[in-house]
This record gives C-alpha cells, sequence and structure tokens, in this order.
C-alpha cells in the first residue's frame, strides 16, 4: 500500500495527526500551520488505510466552497470517488438529515427554509396577532432573541422568565411563533440545527443509524461553533465514533452569532481521551507577515498561548500607506494592483479586506475606472444590491414616471399593502391600453376601478413618488438621495431587518449617499455653450446602471478578490490589501459596547494579516465619507501593534503633480503633444490649499490619471466642488 503520497507531503506534527490510530483528536494551531491539510489528509488516511468507506465520514466545513475543495483534493490524493462522503456547512448537513426524516423531525415533507425576511414579516404577524405594538416590541428585537435562544439549543418551555414580564412577553411570542412555523411547515436558520438535534435525541433507533454510519466526523474551523452544533457534533459522537475537530482559539470571530470559544476547552473534558496536537510551523506567510501577526495577537488576553514560527524568507516589509481619503486609498490600492500584475503576476493571486461591506463601493469604482476585473467572494457589487437596486429605482422614478421596471420593483417596498393581484391588474390594463404600468395605474385610479383598500394603497404609491420628485426640485444629488432612503421608508424597512443584515444594508443605503456625493464633483463637464445639460441625477443614474451592469467577473476570469474580513478566514493569498485600518471602522465601534468585543476585532485582524503569503499592505483614510457621512478617524490601534521594524511607512501624497507627470513622460512617452514645462506647474499635494483665478480658495481632494490629461478635484469654499485639468487650469498654492 502506497501512502508516501498522504505523509510525505506533512511534517512531523501534522503526520502524527493524520496517522494516528482512530480516536478523538483536537489540532490546535495557529493560522496556516496547515490544519485544513491534516483534516484532509487524515480523511485520506482513514480511508486508504484504516478502510473507511466514503459513506463511512462526514466532514464539517465553513463555506460550500471549502467543502467542494475538500472533495476535489481527497479525490486527488487517492484517486476515487468521494460521492458518499457527508461534507457540508451545519446548516447545510442538518437540512439534508431534516430532508431525509421529516417525518420523524414532524415536518411536512416539501417544508420551507425561511429566510430572515420572511421570518421578519412572520415574527411581526405573530406579534400583531397577539396585540403587541411594534414600536414597544420591536420585531427586529424579536427576530434576534429567538434566534439566540435557538442558537443554545432553548425551546420556550425550557425558559424561565420568572416574574420579568419583558422575559415574559419574549417566550409568549416565542411560543407563537413556534405554532406559525409549525402550521406553515416552516423552518429558519437555527431551527434547521436545534430540530436535527432533537431528531437524534427523540429517536433513538435513528441516532443510533446515524453513529453506526459515522464512525467518523472531522470538523474545521471548530472555534466558531455554537452551543447548538457541539450539542450535535457530541450527540452525534456518543461513545463509538471518532472526531478530529481542527480549530484556533486565536481566529474565532463569530462570537456576536453565538461561538463559543469555550468548546475549544470543554472537547478535552467532554470525550474520551483526547489526542490533543499543536502545530507550530507556518507555511504560508513570510516571516515579517507572521511577526506582525503574532504581535498584533499577543494583546490579548486569555489565549490558550502558541507562538508560530517559520522557514520561510523574511520578505518584503509591511506597507502601511495614510491615505487623505477613501479616494485616494481606492486609488493608491489600484496601482500597486496594476504594479503587481505588471510583474507577470495573476489577478486572483490578490484579496482586498474591509471590515465593512459598504467599503466595498470606493473600492469598486477604482477597479472599474482602471478596468481591472473584480469578484466580490460571498457578496453583490455594490450596485447589484437588493437594497441600493430599491433606492435606484425610487430615483428612477422620480425622473421617469414610465420606467416599468422600477416601477414593479417599489410599487410594494416597502409593504404598503398592493398585492401581487393588484399588480396583476394594473400590468393587464397596460398592455390593453398600450401604456406604462404608472400610467395605468394613474387611469385605474381616475376610472375607480381597484377596490377601496388597494385603490387607497396605490394612489398612496404614486402620491410618495410624486412628493419625492417635488421635494427634488433644486436639491443637490445627495441630499434627493437622503430624502429618497428616508422619505420612501426603505431605511427603516431594511434597517428592521435581523441584525447583521439589516445593519449592512442601512449602512450601504448610507453609501449611496456618499456615492451621490462624491459624484456630485465629477458629474458635469464645465458648462459647454450651447450644449444640453443632463441632469446630475440622470447622469448618475446611468453611470450606477453602467456599474451594475459590468457583472461579475465570470468564475474563469483571473480577477482580484474583494471580501470583507470575515469571509476570508481559511483563505491565502500572495498579495493582500487590508483597507481602511482606522478606529471606528476597524476595530468597529460597536466593538467598544461591548465586552470581549475588542479581543474579537483583535482576532479578526490576525485573521485578515495571515492570510497574506508574500506581501501585506494596510492603508487607512485620514478623512473618510463613509455611510454617508465624513469622518476623521485615526489609524486603528492594531497597526500600533505591529512592530515597527517590520513596517514600512508609504507616503506619496505630497507633490502629487510633478513626480507623477516626469515619471509618466519618461517611462511611457506616448504623448505626442509637446511636453509641457514641468517646471513650471504648481507642487499640487492632496489636501493641499489652492487658489483659481475663478473659483476662488480650495482644496485639493482627489487626483486621477497622469501627463497632460492629470485631474484634480478641488473642494472650493465657495463654488463647490470641481474637477480640473492641471495644466489648463492654473492652480496657485496657496
Ligand atoms: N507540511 C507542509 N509542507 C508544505 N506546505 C504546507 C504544509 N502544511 C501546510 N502547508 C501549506 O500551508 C498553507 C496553509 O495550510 P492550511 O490552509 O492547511 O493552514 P490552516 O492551519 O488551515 O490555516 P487557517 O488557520 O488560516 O485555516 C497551505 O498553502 C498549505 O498547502
Ligand atoms: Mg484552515
Amino acid at each position: 500500500m502506497d501512502v508516501s503520497q498522504i505523509l510525505d507531503p506533512l511534517n512531523d506534527a501534522q503526520r502524527e495527526a493524520v496517522a494516528a490510530a482512530p480516536g478523538n483528536q483536537l489540532v490546535l494551531a495557529g493560522a496556516g500551520s496547515g490544519k485544513t491539510r491534516v483534516l484532509v489528509h487524515r480523511i485520506a488516511w482513514l480511508m486508504q488505510v484504516e478502510g473507511a468507506s466514503p459513506y463511512s465520514i462526514m466532514a464539517v466545513t465553513f463555506t460550500n466552497k471549502a467543502a467542494r475543495e475538500m472533495r476535489a483534493r481527497i479525490e486527488e490524493l487517492l484517486g476515487v470517488n468521494t460521492f458518499g462522503m457527508w461534507v457540508g456547512t451545519f446548516h447545510g448537513l442538518a437540512h439534508r438529515l431534516l430532508k431525509a426524516h421529516w417525518q420523524e423531525a414532524k415536518l411536512p415533507q416539501n417544508f420551507q427554509i425561511l429566510d430572515s425576511d420572511d421570518q421578519l414579516r412572520l415574527i411581526k404577524r405573530v406579534q400583531a396577532d397577539l396585540g403587541l405594538d411594534d414600536k414597544k416590541w420591536s420585531p427586529r428585537e424579536t427576530q434576534w432573541w429567538i434566534g439566540a435562544q435557538k442558537d443554545e439549543g432553548l425551546r420556550p418551555q425550557y425558559i424561565n422568565a420568572g416574574a420579568d414580564p419583558w422575559l415574559q412577553t419574549m417566550v409568549r411570542i416565542y411560543f407563537a411563533y413556534e405554532e406559525a412555523c409549525q402550521r406553515g411547515g416552516l423552518v429558519d436558520f437555527g431551527e434547521l440545527l436545534l430540530r436535527a438535534h432533537e431528531l437524534w435525541l427523540n429517536n433513538d433507533s435513528i441516532l443510533a443509524h446515524y453513529r453506526r454510519r459515522f464512525p467518523f466526523i472531522l470538523v474545521d474551523e471548530f472555534q466558531d461553533t455554537n452551543t447548538i452544533q457541539y450539542a450535535w457534533l457530541r450527540l452525534l459522537a456518543g461513545e463509538q465514533c471518532h472526531i478530529t475537530a481542527v480549530g484556533d482559539d486565536d481566529q474565532s470571530i463569530y462570537g456576536w452569532r453565538g461561538a463559543k470559544i469555550e468548546n475549544i476547552q470543554h472537547f478535552s473534558a467532554d470525550l474520551r481521551q483526547v489526542q490533543t496536537v499543536r502545530l507550530e510551523q507556518n507555511y504560508r506567510s513570510t516571516s515579517t507577515i507572521l511577526k506582525a501577526a503574532n504581535a498584533v495577537i499577543a494583546n490579548n488576553s486569555g489565549r490558550l498561548g502558541k507562538e508560530l514560527w517559520t522557514k520561510g524568507e523574511e520578505g518584503e516589509p509591511i506597507a502601511v500607506y495614510a491615505a487623505y481619503n477613501e479616494q485616494d486609498e481606492s486609488r493608491f490600492i489600484v496601482e500597486r494592483i496594476n504594479d503587481w500584475v505588471r510583474d507577470g503576476n495573476r489577478r486572483d493571486s490578490i484579496a482586498i479586506l474591509y471590515r465593512s461591506n459598504a467599503q466595498s463601493r470606493v473600492l469598486e469604482e477604482g477597479l472599474l475606472r482602471e478596468q481591472v476585473p473584480y469578484r466580490i467572494y460571498g457578496g453583490q457589487r455594490f450596485y447589484d444590491r437588493l437594497e441600493i437596486k430599491n433606492a435606484l429605482s425610487y430615483l428612477r422614478l422620480i425622473t421617469n414616471r414610465d420606467d416599468d421596471t422600477a416601477f414593479e420593483r417599489v410599487v410594494n417596498t416597502p409593504t404598503r399593502g398592493i398585492g401581487a393581484r393588484t399588480v396583476e391588474m394594473v400590468r393587464a390594463y397596460a398592455r390593453e391600453q398600450g401604456c406604462s404600468l404608472w400610467q395605468a395605474a394613474k387611469l385605474m385610479l381616475q376610472q375607480r376601478v381597484l377596490a377601496a383598500r388597494a385603490g387607497n394603497a396605490l394612489q398612496a404609491f404614486l402620491d410618495l413618488v410624486n412628493q419625492l420628485a417635488a421635494n427634488a426640485e433644486d436639491k443637490e444629488l445627495d441630499a434627493i438621495a437622503e430624502d429618497v432612503i428616508e422619505t420612501s421608508g426603505l431605511l427603516e424597512f431594511h434597517g428592521k431587518e435581523k441584525g447583521e443584515k439589516g445593519q449592512t444594508r442601512v449602512e450601504n443605503l448610507k453609501e449611496l449617499v456618499s456615492a451621490c456625493r462624491a459624484f456630485t464633483g465629477v458629474g458635469m463637464p464645465e458648462g459647454e455653450e450651447g450644449e444640453e445639460e443632463i441632469p446630475l441625477l440622470n447622469q448618475f443614474l446611468d453611470s450606477a446602471a453602467l456599474d451594475a451592469g459590468e457583472g461579475q467577473a465570470d468564475e474563469f476570469e483571473d480577477a482580484v478578490q474583494l471580501m470583507t474580513l470575515h469571509s476570508a478566514k481559511g483563505l491565502e493569498f500572495p498579495l493582500v490589501f487590508m483597507a481602511g485600518v482606522e478606529e471606528n471602522l476597524f476595530p468597529h465601534k460597536m466593538s467598544a459596547q461591548e465586552p470581549g468585543r475588542m479581543e474579537e476585532e483583535r482576532r479578526l485582524c490576525y485573521v485578515g494579516i495571515t492570510r497574506a503569503m508574500r506581501k501585506l499592505y494596510i492603508t487607512y483614510a485620514e478623512n473618510r465619507r463613509l455611510f454617508g457621512s465624513e469622518t476623521y478617524n485615526s489609524p486603528s490601534r492594531f497597526i500600533a501593534e505591529i512592530p515597527v521594524n517590520l513596517v514600512h511607512e508609504v507616503r506619496l501624497k505630497t507633490e502629487i503633480s510633478r513626480p507623477l507627470y516626469q515619471a509618466d513622460y519618461g517611462k511611457v512617452g506616448k504623448f505626442s503633444d509637446p511636453a509641457p514645462d514641468f517646471d513650471d506647474l504648481p507642487p499640487l499635494s492632496l489636501g493641499g490649499r489652492v487658489e483659481h483665478a475663478k473659483f476662488g480658495e480650495g482644496t485639493v481632494v482627489q487626483f486621477e490619471g497622469n501627463g497632460p490629461r492629470a485631474r484634480v478635484q478641488v473642494n472650493f469654499d465657495d463654488a463647490g466642488s470641481k474637477w480640473l485639468v492641471v495644466t489648463m487650469a492654473k492652480l496657485q498654492p496657496l
């Protein structure tokens, strides 16, 4: 039997874990030390040497993508099919189980998964039935609370509300909500896990069957399991099964969603004869990157304690860039990406990581401008996001009432009691009359062909859009956007969605206001005579549609990856940018409010740094417009935690114009125009004050392009924001 393929690519400690006799194992090790590799090779070993059938193995991964990769790796190692193996996320596996045993789980065969939107709507209905006022009993809070109970494995009958009236009410809602779900055959995410656990708990024969079936259970990213997941694992494992859990307490980043680091400590006590393996050699990163990660995480207390080392080369210092603002940050990153690709590297060797979803907007714009293909991992591009499309639909209706797509999209969003039947009637009428939906709706209201309730609701929608249009007169673009997201009720509507998702949507909507504000400066060219001016709002909508229309780079195209720090877990990239590393953004400002959250933010930073293999850039902006407002944050404390000898501070932002021209001419030499006399050009700098003959004094906030085409954006104190061509504008630095 040839096992060398399985063991050769491993070090001694890894080999010890992979080739151990069947038993419980805990592999506790830092980032990039080969935990996932051990898991994969362990599965191969069990099949090849212990003769385990693929049917006897269950592997829990962090994402579905990771599950696919795991299968591919094993097939490559062994040349066998992994078809019968159960590999997936906790939710995916629980779903599979419930589908197979719907009767015993007391579910209808075609039970539906309830997503977060639907869940919130259901909770609202339930609360209304109980006569509870939404204002006093926020459905969103209830949703969060019920989720937290389920994560802890708690049904309402086990919650002792005592004399606490608030808790008593919550429990009452929880009971009623459960009943409603059961009646409708609906299962929310938390319920999947809870129900799967109970299925085994209450059905000895089914449990016995799965215990026999799965003598081997392997879990990646064990540090982020919550109470119910851990209970589920233990129940399945029983006394005979063998669990291999791999994890890193320093990478636990889902505490806010109920994950329990303590499960790592409990594991050795709860299971029999656990072999603990520690891996200390890191194979991923340069020693510089590794030292930085070690230094940052050392600031956390209560760690299980481990130090990583590497034989790898020292590598380049970590580059820290203090950007003038978010635009400058985006531009800097795109330039470095272009350099990297010019040096012969692939784009998919690059990741840009950020703390908040909404940060992607400015980064995406920079990439689009330079036509760098990119993909948002585990997410959508900014202008493709549901809440943004909703807001844009209102804006489109303001400029054009006959925009049917926009009409359809928001006629009942936020919900205002216009049902599918009414909309179908409007559609039919429009077809008949050959007019737009808006016109049809108007006619139908005039002719009173709708039932009173539907008619009133529809009238309210038309009034709302007309009102928004009236409000928009003479307003700046960002003020229009702000009015739209508030007055339409979108902000409130999306804000009510459960926890993280709702907050992300609200942040994105506010970010749209930022996008409008930034656009105001770029939009109109200086009023060319005779040319009809296109209203700024229309220009903005066109540009947004173009951005969205670009579509994601397809799966096979070589593209830069953008993602949040949370979704980067487990991945690695030769070149990594961590953007927006500023106080209040990262660490997130909410982390100051809850104990323990700051340490979780630091672990997130550790996760971020340790994604980098060869080169790491950390950037922050001295002032930033995000979520619709302007902020001045100081550099993140995490930057200060990296020893200075590992860092190279990049300061490009002074003297932008002259060096830029000269470098460009020297390098490219493609301009046929006679070279302007560079010595006559003013030394402009981002953030610098300048004076213009017509517009007066202002501040340079952005620049773009090279050579004779270089343009700067100046926020003039009185004349507003303008883009100017440097060679023409005769700006005087002050
Ligand atoms: N013994 C080894 N020899 C050479 N390369 C290795 C070895 N072990 C792991 N690697 C490589 O090191 C990198 C990190 O491994 P892996 O992703 O398994 O680490 P991990 O501990 O799971 O990291 P994370 O904590 O980020 O999930 C991978 O590129 C992997 O192929
Ligand atoms: Mg891993």
